[in-house]
Formats: C-alpha cells, sequence, structure tokens
C-alpha cells in the first residue's frame, strides 16, 4: 500500500518534471525591476474592457494580510492597473491528499499570474506545505530569488548582488516519505534529468539575460553522487550550450563559508542549485542585507508565475503591524515588469527605495519605528 503510494507520488513528480517550457525571445532585464519571467514565456494575460489586468491575489497567513494591504494601497495610489482576485487556498483534501481548492487553481490559470503572501505550515504533522503544492500544482520550475543591498541601509557588506535560483518541483522536497518499520523512515530526494535540465537551461538564460558571466551549480556531488551527480552533470551539458557564460561549480558548504565571508564575488554569477540548498542559501543571503524582509521572488513556470516574498507567515509579530512589506512589494514590482508594466513597476520601486534610503520611516526589522501602514504611506506620498 504504501509502496503504492509513493510510486505514484514519483510518477506525479516525474510528470510534471516532464513538461518541458518553450522558450520565447529574452527582453532587457533591470535589476529588481527584472523580469525573469520573460526568460521564458511572454505573459498570456489580457487586459479588460476596464484598462485592467486581473491578477490573483493570495493575502496569506500571519503577516500575510498586512502586507498585501500595504501592496493594495501603493498599487492604488500608484493607479497601477491591477484588478485583485482574492482567492481562498485552505487546503481541501482530494483522493485523500491535500489540494489546493479548485477556484483557486482556475483564477490563477486564468489570469496566468498571482501574487501570494506566505502560507504557514505545520511542522512533523498536519496538511503538506501550500507553497510547495502551488508550485507543483502550476508545474512553476524555476524559483528566482535576488539579493540586493539596499542604498542608505548599512549593513556590514556594500553591494551586495546575489541572483539565486532553485529548483523548485522536486529534490529534497519531492514529499515522498514513508516509514520503513517502526522507528526507520525514509525521505525521497528525486532528481530528474527533465526537471534539471529546465532549470538548469532557465538559469543560463536567466544570466545572458541580466548580463552576469557565470553560471554556478552549488551541489554536494561529492556525498549524493547519483542524484546531485545528475544535477551537476546535466549542467556540465547543458553549459555547451551557451558557450559565452561560463559555467563551474561548488560545494554548497564551501559556498556557504565563501558568501558570508564575502559575498561581493558572487555578484558576476547567477547560482542554480537543488531545491533544499536554495531554500537555505536565499534566507542566509537575506540576512546579508538586512533580513528577510527585503528579498523577494518569483515562481516562474511555462503557463503562470506566481510572486512572493522569500519569507514566511512571521507568527511572532503577525496581527501587530510590525511587518516590512518590501520584500512581498519588491515581488510585487517583478510580477509588474512580468507583464510588462514596467512604468508603474520603475516609478513605485524608486518610491520604496527613495524610501528606504531616505531612512526616517523604517519598520523595526531595519531599527525604525514605522508601523507597516506608516511605512506604505511614506512610499505612497512619494508617488
Ligand atoms: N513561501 C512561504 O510562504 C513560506 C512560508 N513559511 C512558513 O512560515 C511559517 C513561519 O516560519 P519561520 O521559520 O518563522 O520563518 P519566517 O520567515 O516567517 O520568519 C523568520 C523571522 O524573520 C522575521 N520576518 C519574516 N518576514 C518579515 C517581514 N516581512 N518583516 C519583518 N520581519 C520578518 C520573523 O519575524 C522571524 O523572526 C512556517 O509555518 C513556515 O512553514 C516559511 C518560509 C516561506
Ligand atoms: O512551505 C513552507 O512551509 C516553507 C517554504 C519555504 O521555506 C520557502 O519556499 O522558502
Ligand atoms: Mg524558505
Amino acid at each position: 500500500m504504501l509502496a503504492a503510494r509513493n510510486f505514484s507520488a514519483a510518477r506525479q513528480c516525474l510528470r510534471s518534471a516532464r513538461m518541458a517550457p518553450s522558450f520565447v525571445a529574452l527582453s532587457q532585464l533591470r535589476g529588481y525591476a527584472s523580469s525573469p519571467a520573460d526568460a521564458v514565456a511572454k505573459f498570456k494575460g489580457q487586459k479588460g474592457s476596464d484598462g485592467k489586468y486581473t491578477v490573483t491575489l493570495i493575502e496569506g497567513d500571519g503577516i500575510g494580510p498586512e502586507i498585501s494591504q500595504s501592496v493594495k494601497d501603493i498599487f492604488e495610489a500608484a493607479k497601477a492597473p491591477i484588478k485583485w482576485e482574492s482567492v481562498d487556498v485552505t487546503p481541501i483534501l482530494k483522493d485523500g491528499k491535500t489540494a489546493i481548492p479548485d477556484d483557486a487553481i482556475r483564477s490563477v490559470q486564468k489570469n496566468y499570474v498571482a501574487l501570494k503572501g506566505p502560507l504557514a505550515t505545520p511542522v512533523g504533522k498536519g496538511h503538506v506545505s501550500l507553497n510547495l503544492t502551488l508550485r507543483r500544482t502550476f508545474n512553476l520550475f524555476a524559483n528566482v530569488r535576488p539579493c540586493r543591498s539596499i542604498a542608505g541601509y548599512k549593513t556590514p557588506y556594500d553591494g551586495v548582488d546575489t541572483v539565486l535560483i532553485r529548483e523548485n518541483t522536486e529534490g529534497e522536497y519531492s514529499g515522498i516519505e514513508h516509514v520503513v518499520v517502526d522507528g526507520v523512515v525514509q525521505s525521497i530526494k528525486l532528481i530528474t534529468k527533465e526537471a534539471s535540465e529546465r532549470v538548469l537551461r532557465f538559469a543560463f538564460q536567466y544570466a545572458e539575460s541580466i548580463n552576469k558571466k557565470k553560471v554556478r551549480v552549488v551541489h554536494k556531488a561529492t556525498i549524493m553522487k547519483m542524484s546531485d551527480g545528475l544535477f551537476l552533470n546535466t549542467a556540465r551539458d547543458i553549459s555547451k550550450d551557451f558557450p559565452d557564460v561560463e559555467f563551474d561549480a561548488e560545494l554548497l558548504d564551501n559556498s556557504c563559508l565563501k558568501i558570508v565571508t564575502d559575498p561581493t564575488p558572487y555578484n558576476d554569477k547567477v547560482l542554480v542549485m537543488p531545491n533544499l540548498y536554495g531554500d537555505i542559501l536565499s534566507d542566509m543571503c537575506a540576512g546579508l542585507i538586512g533580513g528577510l524582509g527585503l528579498t523577494p521572488s518569483g515562481n516562474i513556470g511555462d503557463e503562470c508565475s506566481i510572486f512572493e516574498a522569500v519569507h514566511g507567515s512571521a507568527p511572532d509579530i503577525a496581527g501587530k503591524g510590525l511587518a516590512n512589506p518590501t520584500a512581498l512589494l519588491l515581488s510585487s514590482i517583478m510580477m509588474l515588469q512580468h507583464m510588462g508594466l514596467h512604468d508603474h513597476a520603475n516609478r513605485i520601486q524608486k518610491a520604496i527605495f527613495d524610501t528606504l534610503a531616505e531612512g526616517k520611516t523604517l519598520t523595526g526589522d531595519l531599527g525604525g519605528k514605522a508601523k507597516t501602514h506608516e511605512y506604505a504611506e511614506a512610499i505612497m506620498k512619494r508617488l
């Protein structure tokens, strides 16, 4: 029974891994304003008769509703042509498995793009991660996590500008676990050539499109010789299609040491890696520039894309007006660029960075006293 269930989970993972992306011409990318999704598929959404695009909004748990409110307020002040379609992703059981409600799935499929607040995952038992479920449901194979120093906000390192691309559908997070005998469990790290190829190809194309000269695979193929070995060998093969991009590889533990010692040598590289490593390294990189309140991300698929902060639901500060909405705001900027709304994206982005640089209205995580809405209001005044 267990074996059958695991086999079926593995098959489902393999099926989603096989849906290869169709790449189209790259467009010019600009900083956080960069549009990683342009490197994969053109945004297919259509403007409504009111001149607005409909975007699915998943407000999320914990601080999610607070930071989503800031995005909504700022978009309204900026007259961004976006109509939000809020959906509920409270998990349902389908064939005995945790699933996203059909209405939410239909909304993302119809709109092609979503902005998502953090979703909490129970520890040890309870439903599976809805964040991972969403990524698998929509085949969002690349998770792009840029991390840049904020002008005016002093940290031990100046000029950090890293980009990490995380394989987003399998690896250590394929969710295939079982009890072998009482007291012995197995968790399967699934790596397929297909899923590796598509995220690696994306990484090379992305590097070219943002003028980074190098792609570096972060791995542990010394230990996980077959799984990380396949990822690494696939990277070597794919690199031959990109003669203008330098390719190399580094062991994960060494990368961690070197990045926290001095991240700036990583500025000319795009780092690409299996799922778990990307999860951990992206939080670590956030720590280099001022914390999780500042780092955005894009979950990129061939059809749909979902933009969200790197951080989680922050239960320790939820409901207190203390959250920094910058990470979700910068994710929404990535989303606007993906949709081709460059002027709105650049204008909002400038207002955010000017507010941060001025340093008068900062949230607590950055050493300020401003509440979430006060910081959002300071941004709105600049629009
Ligand atoms: N993509 C997603 O939706 C993610 C969801 N999670 C979920 O979030 C829940 C909480 O996880 P944690 O380990 O506590 O990680 P977390 O990222 O929620 O919080 C870690 C620390 O960073 C702070 N922080 C995070 N975002 C912040 C913001 N915008 N402004 C100011 N401070 C901020 C928190 O207060 C906390 O001290 C878990 O249930 C986890 O499964 C975690 C990571 C990503
Ligand atoms: O889904 C979760 O609970 C956490 C996911 C996560 O940490 C991430 O995507 O960075
Ligand atoms: Mg994480």
